[in-house]
């Protein structure tokens, strides 16, 4: 019988997804001559601290110098899930300047510095795979790069991000406190290892920066994307939501007008009917449109151990079988286009305002006036009295320019009538 081929290959970072990629191996061993006619194995593990007791995982391939894994000829692929921008920046570049294939979840390196790092794949000839980047376990990089490579897509949107979509799960079915949910969120693996990322929507950005890049072949960045994250929504607004029939998700939303590219990342209110209401838990959802597909929708475990190992191993594969057909760095850098970037105010949204007014007669009156004045037309109104002479009220727009909103928000908080603008949230609005 003639000997299976093994891919030697080395693992950077052995945490959550490093795990993951490991358990994996050691489920696959069996059926991996089978499906790429070869076997892949790790003959090193990049870790910071060699020392620390890492269960079910063989010691003896740990270093903590990255140049024993460089200067390996051996060693083909290279799986970065270390995360952070330096050292892993420097070291998959090093990585493919030796030839070297790669396998890395690392979004925050690809949304800042994707193009130089997809060159440097593209000018050596090698794979640079980064499936797991973007809604964790959900395969969305391959469908836009590939599946979908035949479309004009106009809108990339959806549930990005575990972590927040946990926390914001948790608040609204269970009442939780925000602080409660992200320790149990942190707990189960979800959070990057700064949660700041998660809960400013930095993480989501970074997310839609990559899928729109790819879906509009044009360069977008994390600096490029209107962010705003979960951690001032409170258990009012929350509350709120549920009077008016909708849920509060963190969105990420990426559109290709006919006027530039809109992007950003927002809590928004979105009816509770929508297929994205009920994405609960670390379970991410991805909707895109195209001229061709029309709708299609994606949805899965956007984060954790083993959903995030499943989408790095899946890539693995891919270059497993790419090497064995002789056709590594078939697909690179897809941005050939350079489309316009428009300015968050220029885009239009419907939103919703919650404020404490003075509880008196003509209160209602002046701000309806205030909005009129600056284009924005009011969909509905909900007042309650509250105590002291202050009332709550809630206003919910109709799509307006983000500048005119802006212009009218400014001026009513100049108005002694308006005791405090408490929150303001987008609502969703369907484009097509
Ligand atoms: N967790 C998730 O659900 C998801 C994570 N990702 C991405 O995957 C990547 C990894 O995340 P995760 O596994 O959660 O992170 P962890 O913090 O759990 O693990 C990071 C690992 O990398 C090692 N490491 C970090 N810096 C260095 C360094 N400078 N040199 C050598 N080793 C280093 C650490 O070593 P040591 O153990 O010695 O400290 C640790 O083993 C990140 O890019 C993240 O954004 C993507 C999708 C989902
Ligand atoms: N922290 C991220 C992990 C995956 O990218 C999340 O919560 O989605
Ligand atoms: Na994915």
């Amino acid at each position: 019988m003639s000997e299976i081929p093994v891919i030697k290959a080395a693992l950077l970072g052995a945490g959550t997804v490093g795990s993951g990629v490991y358990q994996i191996l050691e489920w696959q061993k069996e059926e991996m001559p089978k499906k790429l006619g070869a076997v892949v194995r790790l003959k090193k593990i990049l870790v910071r601290d060699t020392k620390k007791q890492r269960e079910g995982m063989d010691s003896s391939l740990f270093t903590d110098n990255w140049k024993e894994i460089l200067e390996d000829p051996e060693i083909q692929i290279v799986i970065e899930v270390m995360g952070g921008i330096e050292p892993a920046r420097t070291y998959i570049t090093e990585a493919l300047q030796a030839g070297k294939h790669v396998v890395t979840a690392n979004k925050d390196l690809l949304a800042e510095h994707g193009k130089e790092v997809l060159d440097a794949a593209a000018e050596h000839g090698c794979d640079l795979m980064f499936e797991a980047a973007v809604a964790g376990g959900i395969p969305i990089i391959r469908p836009l790069k590939q599946c979908l490579a035949a479309n004009h897509l106009t809108e990339v949107m959806g549930i990005v991000n575990g972590t927040t979509n946990y926390i914001l799960t948790k608040m609204t079915a269970d009442h939780m406190e925000f602080s409660e949910a992200l320790a149990l969120a942190t707990e189960l693996g979800y959070a990057e290892a700064d949660p700041t990322a998660d809960i400013e929507g930095y993480d989501a950005a970074r997310k839609v920066a990559i899928m729109a890049s790819i879906a509009f072949n044009s360069r977008v960045t994390f600096q490029d994307v209107h962010t705003e994250g979960i951690t001032k929504i409170t258990a009012g607004d929350i509350a709120y939501a549920a009077e008016l029939g909708m849920v509060i998700k963190l969105l990420g939303v990426a559109r290709n007008t006919e006027t530039g590219i809109e992007v950003g990342v927002y809590p928004m209110l979105i009816p509770r009917e929508h297929p994205l209401a009920g994405v609960n838990d670390s379970f991410n959802a991805v909707f895109v449109h195209g001229d061709a597909v029309d709708d299609a929708m994606f949805q899965g475990r956007g984060a954790g151990k083993l959903p995030t190992a499943s989408a790095v191993m899946g890539d693995v594969f891919e270059i497993a079988r790419d090497l064995r057909a002789g056709s590594t760095g078939r697909i690179n850098c897809t941005c050939y286009k350079e489309l316009r970037l428009k300015p968050a105010e220029e885009m239009e949204n419907r939103y919703f305002i919650r404020m404490q007014v003075e509880d008196q007669p003509g209160v209602l009156a002046s701000i309806a006036s205030v909005f009129g004045n600056h284009h924005v037309s009011i969909a509905q109104v909900i007042q309650k009295s509250v105590s002291g002479g202050v009332a709550e009220l809630v206003v919910i727009t109709d799509k307006v320019v983000e500048r005119h909103f802006r212009d009218a928000l400014l001026i009513m908080g100049e108005m002694s009538i308006v005791k405090e603008i408490s929150s303001v949230l987008r609502v969703y609005t369907q484009n097509h």
